[in-house]
């Protein structure tokens, strides 16, 4: 089978001073030799050339030519790199001439990556660090994704698997030499001792996987309260520009506005909601089963209380001590098993309940405190401890089933044969696989390559 030659602009869509065409396969020196003229430059040195279309002889541009012959390269095959000037016309120029060369065509988003996995050059969790470092928008999504483009996570597998591949050999051995079907003493105390100490390294690593895939998706702040508490007032005054509408019409907001920010280097989601209350408009009570749903999948909620609450509030008979409405209102809407933060609105209109933070969107006042606090939770939350190694979901789905296979290993151990202890390590193994990617995961592959960009 012979692979095509792939081609793609790698420095982002439109104009630029500079444009990086990235070019990967057996055909590459080739197209080199034909753009060029003749006379190709040596590898992994850069060059000043001219550029021609091989069919006219018209030059396309100036440009600088990196040639990166494989397997040392990204993807593993013959690769170049060719620094163009970035204006729409060379561009267009340049890729048309490209797709008129033979065994050449243009690249899916992740074609380059896909083949430089296929080639070895990189794991599974290398792959998926590499998206999150090209996605990254802070300084903590760019250390994690950094690390785990460098294999922090394979690592790790690394070692569980060798050490799974030790006791499954082990068993076997015991296998190929015991007459009857007990597992000898000096084996299954072995064994057992090497999957309870994996268990607990992969036990460790679940537990910080929150963290990692909260640094990962950012720390989910909710903005909730009910009608007229000024959520979206607040919303835009932290994005600093006009994102939600506000109104003096309680039940405003129906859909979450959600905004993503920088603090301190974490990244925070914060999310408006509809006000709560009880409603018989379809379009709002829709809004407000949102709202609920996304409170309690949040990390903080900032339960708003305006100062002139007893105007706004949808429950009858609300106190209007601000103290008071701040202490029944968020068990009252229902809200248990996630942290909550009072916050009392629109402080230029009066005295806020003592205990709460108290802010004016209009003023100001109060703003960059509620910043700071958010930004101390989120840093408890997300920096606590060592560094977290697990960061998607599909990790923390993998790991389970590792661990899941060692609980019943033990107890194949305790109960079973040495068959069955050996057929669980086996399985255990498997599922190890498919976190680095050695054990087919077509489906994976696809779900993460069609999130990267194209030229990568
Ligand atoms: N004086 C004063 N008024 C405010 C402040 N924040 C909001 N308001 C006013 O309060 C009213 C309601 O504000 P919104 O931001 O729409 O309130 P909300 O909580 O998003 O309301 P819903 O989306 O309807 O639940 C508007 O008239 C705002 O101008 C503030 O800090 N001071
Ligand atoms: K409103
Ligand atoms: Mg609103």
């Amino acid at each position: 089978m012979t692979l095509d030659t792939i081609f793609a602009i790698a420095s982002g869509i439109g104009r630029s001073a500079v444009a990086i065409v990235r070019i990967s396969g057996p055909q590459t020196d080739a197209v080199l030799e034909r753009l060029l003229g003749g006379r190709l430059p040596e590898p992994r040195r850069a060059v000043l050339r001219r550029l021609r279309d091989p069919a006219t002889g018209e030059i396309l541009d100036q440009a600088l030519v990196l040639r990166l012959p494989g397997p040392a390269s990204f993807t593993g095959e013959d690769q170049a790199e060719l620094q163009i000037h970035g204006s729409t016309a060379v561009r267009t120029a340049l890729l048309r001439v490209l797709a008129a060369m033979a065994g050449c065509r243009a690249a899916e988003p992740g074609e380059f990556t896909r083949r430089a996995f296929l080639n070895g050059r990189l794991d599974l969790t290398e792959v998926e660090g590499l998206a999150d470092l090209i996605d990254a928008e802070t300084e903590a999504q760019r250390r994690q994704a950094l690390r785990q483009m460098e294999g922090a996570i394979g690592r790790d597998v690394a070692r569980w698997r060798d050490r799974l591949v030790d006791a499954l050999a082990a068993c076997e051995a015991a296998l190929d030499f015991a007459d009857e079907d007990d597992v000898p003493d000096d084996v299954a105390s072995g064994v057992a001792a090497a999957t309870a100490g994996i268990h607990a390294e992969i036990a460790a690593a679940l537990a910080g996987a929150a963290r990692g895939e909260r640094v990962r998706d950012g720390f989910q702040v909710v903005i909730a309260g009910p009608p007229n508490a000024g959520k979206s007032t607040l919303l835009n005054a932290l994005a600093r520009r006009d994102v939600a509408i506000v109104s003096p019409i309680p039940g405003t907001t129906r859909d979450l506005i959600e905004i993503r920010c920088d603090l301190g280097g974490l990244p925070v989601v914060f999310v408006d909601t509809a006000g709560l209350r009880e409603s018989e408009d379809l379009v709002e009570r829709e809004g407000i089963a949102r709202a609920r749903d996304r409170v309690q999948r949040a990390d903080l909620v900032l339960w708003l209380v305006a100062a002139d609450a007893e105007a706004s509030s949808a429950h009858p008979g609300a106190s209007r001590d601000a103290a008071a409405v701040e202490t029944w209102i968020p068990a009252a809407a229902g809200i248990r098993g996630v942290e909550v933060l009072t916050v009392a609105t629109k402080s230029d209109l009066g005295q806020a309940g003592d205990g709460s933070l108290a802010v004016s969107a209009k003023t100001g006042e109060g703003v960059p405190a509620l910043i700071a606090r958010v930004e101390a939770v989120a840093a408890a939350a997300m920096t606590h401890g060592s560094d977290a190694v697990l960061t998607r979901e599909r990790h923390r789905a993998v790991l389970s089933s590792v661990a899941d296979c060692l609980d019943r290993a033990a107890l194949a151990r305790q109960h079973g044969g040495i068959e069955l202890l050996a057929e669980d390590l086996r399985l255990a193994l498997r599922h190890l696989g498919r976190m680095t990617g050695e054990v087919d995961v077509e489906e994976v592959l696809d779900r993460i390559f069609a999130s990267f960009c194209i030229g990568k």
